[in-house]
């Protein structure tokens, strides 16, 4: 054990957090942070002190949740051995490498997500609908960043376009290597916050966190927990202190093409096109040529976008065909 000065708010304990904590259990447990998940044990965080436990769940049975980074978790008081993982607000899984069946956990209890896009011609609205879509399904609000506003003499085209993905979805424009700029991101990256990014590789992400961080490298940003044994630790993921107050978490293999579970995302992402389907005459309806599709009539009419309307039969198209998933809209 650790001691430390950091409180459970400044970790990111929230009301919803301590009601799950019985009557029963209360005095007898620790809840901690999960901040860095090694091979074999993870690095976690509580009130005025860090401890390095074991992954392992005593009598957990085979479905029930095991620790990911971001979890809270609670510890016996006295054997300081996990009990259980508290129900998350939200969770980042993907499928695992090799084995399509299978989910992995990336990261637990994101409150933002950042969706960041360069305004240049890398610049795709597909590929943040998709973004988007992964956020929707962890269940993490997301704000999309659109970086390299330097390099563009007409960067509200682009924030435009992303507005036009969903009514009221946050856009921030910004230069990443502009403190000032950046400091926009400053409110959902406040004490106890987590945030993660998501964006293809070269669009500014890493530049935004250092921006973030002032002059500190993200790599600098290794929690002195994973220290404490002195020998070498494989790190697979851990929480990263920002400069605000907030944690970030890293999301390794989350690609815009990694839809686990992407049909109720992109139902709500598109949901325009999801209400229209629903007055097919078909509930098999393809959309294509069948009578009665309520879709091409809007589409003919102007209501909907005709190329929103490829974009969103690709998403599902791509969804169903997830192995070992079926695709989940009406009729299928
Ligand atoms: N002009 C300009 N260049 C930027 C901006 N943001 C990032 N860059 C540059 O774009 C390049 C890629 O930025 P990174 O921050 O490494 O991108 P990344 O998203 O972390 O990329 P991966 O690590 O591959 O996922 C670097 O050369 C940055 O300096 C910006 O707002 N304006
Ligand atoms: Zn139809």
């Amino acid at each position: 054990m650790t001691h430390t000065a950091q409180t459970l708010d400044a970790l990111g304990w929230r009301a919803q957090f301590a009601a799950q904590v019985t009557a029963a259990e209360a005095g007898r447990v620790v809840p901690v942070r999960v901040m860095a998940v090694h091979r074999g044990q993870i690095a976690v965080a509580g009130a005025g002190a860090d401890w390095l436990v074991s992954p392992y769940i005593a009598g957990a049975l085979p479905g029930d949740d095991h620790p990911t980074v971001g979890d809270w978790l609670l510890l016996d008081a006295e054997t300081v051995q996990p009990i259980r993982v508290l129900a998350r607000t939200s969770l980042f899984t993907r499928r695992a490498p090799g084995d399509p069946t299978k989910e992995q956990m990336i990261a637990a209890n994101v409150d933002t997500v950042f969706v960041v896009a360069s305004c240049n011609q890398d610049f795709s609205v597909a590929r943040l609908e998709r973004y988007i879509v992964l956020a929707r399904e962890a269940g993490v609000p997301a704000v999309v960043v659109l970086t390299k506003t330097d390099l563009t003499d007409t960067p509200e085209t682009f924030a435009a376009a992303a507005r036009a993905i969903e009514p009221g979805l946050r856009v921030e424009l910004v230069n990443g290597r502009d403190a000032s700029d950046v400091a926009r991101l400053a409110g959902w990256c406040g004490v106890g916050q987590t945030v993660a990014f998501l964006g293809s590789s070269g669009v500014g992400k890493s530049t935004l966190v250092n921006t973030l961080q002032g002059s500190d490298r993200i790599a600098t940003q290794a929690i002195r927990a994973a220290d404490d044994t002195g020998r070498h630790t494989t790190t697979v993921r851990q929480m990263h202190r920002l400069a605000g107050g907030g944690w970030l978490l890293d999301l390794p293999g989350m690609r815009e093409l990694q839809l686990a579970e992407a049909a109720t995302g992109i139902a709500e992402i598109f949901d325009d096109f999801t209400a229209a389907a629903e007055e097919c005459r078909f509930s098999d309806c393809s959309h294509g040529v069948e009578p009665g599709c309520a879709v091409q009539a809007g589409i003919a009419a102007g209501t909907l976008d005709a190329e929103r309307f490829t974009r969103w039969r690709k998403l599902v198209a791509g969804a169903a065909a997830t192995p070992g998933r079926a695709g989940k809209r009406r009729g299928r």
